[in-house]
């Protein structure tokens, strides 16, 4: 897959695929085209770019497909750093909640409503039945990003695509994003995984697999774990030394639910 943007491939010829219930990170320096991944396997490309090679979600190719043109199966769940943007302050948390379950699994809105707190719950935000009437800009930095998890996990999604969803949160916020993001991912019935971050300890606590990409291009890939036994590039080296002092990755497991192909 490459991206263009400015007459120029930001991103070059990148490959690699998630396998369903896997997690995985995409890892790079800063500029080297995680973000612009992370919007072309979204949809969500700024205007006058484009995308070359192939993007398939659920075998359906979506590479030229904007996110509001894509089918229901091959959208992916998405979770930004900027929990401010991805909420709607002027309508209610519940009543952007209820909209995928009313819309993606026919339910009646009593159904909806119920489901939502359920989520909520499982989210771990207290009293969620109050939290459901509130605007997202009452609620905290940590609670928005548990509201914005729950708002992905509700479509139901093949795949989740979180890019940097810990970067603007305290620490203890940050634990509990990354708890929640790890019970909700990684087992067969749960979405796959893409986890885009500079925390080198959060992706080893969370994934399996690393992509990692310089200057647009993919410089190694594979279980982390080996990564970690034998660095091969630069940025890897630096990789392990910060997570010198972090929990190993585990194994993974082997049709993939997103192939990227240069
Ligand atoms: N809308 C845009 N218009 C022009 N260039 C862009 C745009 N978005 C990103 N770029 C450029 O594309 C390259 C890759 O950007 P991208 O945001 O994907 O990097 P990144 O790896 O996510 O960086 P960071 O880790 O700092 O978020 C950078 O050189 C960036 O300046």
């Amino acid at each position: 897959m490459s991206v263009r943007l400015g007459g120029q491939d930001v991103v070059d010829g990148l490959s690699f695929q998630l396998q369903p219930g896997e997690r995985v990170c995409l890892l790079g320096p800063s500029g080297s085209g995680k973000s612009l991944t992370a919007k072309a396997i979204l949809g969500l490309l700024p205007p006058g770019s484009s995308v070359g090679g192939g993007i398939r979600i659920n075998g359906i190719d979506v590479g030229r497909m904007r996110a509001t043109r894509r089918p229901s199966t091959a959208r992916a769940g998405m979770v930004f750093q900027d929990t401010q943007a991805a909420l709607n302050p002027l309508v209610s948390v519940g009543t952007q909640l209820r909209e995928p379950f009313l819309r993606a699994h026919g339910m009646s809105r009593r159904e909806a409503e119920r489901a939502v707190v359920d989520l909520l719950a499982r989210m771990r935000i207290s009293a969620p039945e109050r939290v459901v009437r509130r605007s997202s800009a009452e609620l905290s930095g940590g609670q928005r990003q548990r509201v914005c998890l729950a708002l992905a996990l509700a479509c139901k999604p093949a795949l989740i695509v979180a890019d940097e969803p810990t970067t603007a949160l305290d620490v203890l916020s940050q634990d509990e994003v990354l708890t929640l993001l790890s019970d909700a991912t990684g087992t067969a019935g749960t979405p796959s995984l893409l986890f885009i971050s500079h925390d080198m300890h959060a992706a080893a606590r969370l994934c399996e697999r690393a992509v990692i990409i310089d200057d647009g291009r993919l410089v190694e890939s594979g279980a982390l774990a080996n990564i970690i036994k034998a660095p091969g590039h630069r940025f890897s080296r630096e990789l392990l030394a910060a997570l010198r002092h972090g929990a190993g990755p585990g194994a993974y497991r082997v049709s993939p639910v997103c192939e990227v192909t240069g």
